[in-house]
């Protein structure tokens, strides 16, 4: 059993309960100590982890709550907040952080816009070969044509590759089948990076992993400390770097390495006004 399988499996009144959250007991206990750190990057994945599904990506928003204990690490000292994203930089920009307070990775880990941490810090713009340009735009029409015998189906097109969207169909056996066949559509594609997630098939031209994009982060603010929560299969990538002295949490039933769980967005949200406010007391004692 895991750490936090036992914690989860402790009677309600056993969580520990402080004004509004209700933390498991194991991850009160591993935030409590995260605290601590002299320099703490809080890192997140954004669907799924601080948003919850929509049908349209592009209404998807953090919860009011997970968006306002953000906002409190971001501005506390020594501390930061990252987003590492299969969205687009332009979305992560536009939408996720508008104020700029915030370490963005989007494309699971293939740009970056660190500016942030100063005018002069590191940005990592998409640049595809010829090669790469021609694989996206063959990848791009195998999705549509997917999305022809598929009603309901879109796709989301991104500067390094295109995301197979069935969340819209109403029939689930359906959807589920237009999600292999699309995976074999990629598969048959030379040069393709293919990572399946929650009513997702998606593709790119570069090998990019999450992981990567965490790590970039890491060294960035040369961080004491990582607290990193995600849903998907991809986050695991970021999951698989923490290191012994890191919080790994993890947002739903999937499976994970990682020794933290919550179930859904709300109680991420609950772990983040948590972590906010432990961070402020332990500054406000220094
Ligand atoms: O790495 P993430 O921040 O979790 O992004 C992964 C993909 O998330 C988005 O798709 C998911 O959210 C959509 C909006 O809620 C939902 O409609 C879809 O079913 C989910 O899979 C996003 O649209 C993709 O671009 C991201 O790669």
């Amino acid at each position: 059993m895991t750490e936090d399988s036992a914690a989860a499996s402790l009677p309600a009144e056993q969580a520990v309960s402080d004004g509004p959250t209700a933390v498991p007991a194991a991850l009160e206990a591993a935030l409590e100590e995260a605290v601590r750190a002299d320099r703490l990057l809080v890192a997140l994945d954004f669907d799924g982890t601080l948003a919850p599904f929509t049908k349209d990506p592009k209404d998807s928003r953090a919860t009011p709550r997970a968006e306002a204990a953000l906002q409190r690490l971001a501005v506390a000292e020594h501390t930061w907040v990252g987003i590492i994203s299969g969205r687009t930089m332009d979305f992560l920009r536009s939408t996720v952080d508008p104020q700029q307070r915030m370490l963005l990775s989007g494309s699971h880990g293939a740009e970056f816009d660190l500016t942030a941490l100063g005018p002069d810090a590191q940005q990592v713009d998409i640049e595809l070969s010829a090669q790469q340009l021609v694989t996206l735009e063959v990848a791009v029409e195998a999705t549509h044509r997917v999305i022809e015998r598929y009603p309901g189906s879109t796709a989301e097109l991104k500067p390094a590759g295109v995301c197979f969207h069935t969340r819209p169909m109403a029939d689930q056996s359906l959807s589920d089948q237009a999600l292999q066949e699309m995976l074999e559509e990629y598969t048959a594609l030379d040069g393709l990076r293919i990572t399946p997630g929650q009513q997702v098939m998606e593709c790119s031209v570069l090998g990019a992993t999450k992981g990567e994009g965490l790590n970039a982060l890491v060294d960035a603010v040369r961080a004491d400390l990582v607290v990193f929560a995600g849903d998907d299969v991809t986050d695991e990538d970021a999951m698989q770097e923490l290191r012994a002295q890191d919080v790994g949490i993890k947002v739903g039933d999937k499976e994970t390495v990682a020794a933290h769980r919550v179930s859904d967005v709300h109680a991420l949200a609950e772990v983040l006004e948590r972590l906010a406010e432990l961070r402020e007391r332990s500054h406000s004692l220094r």
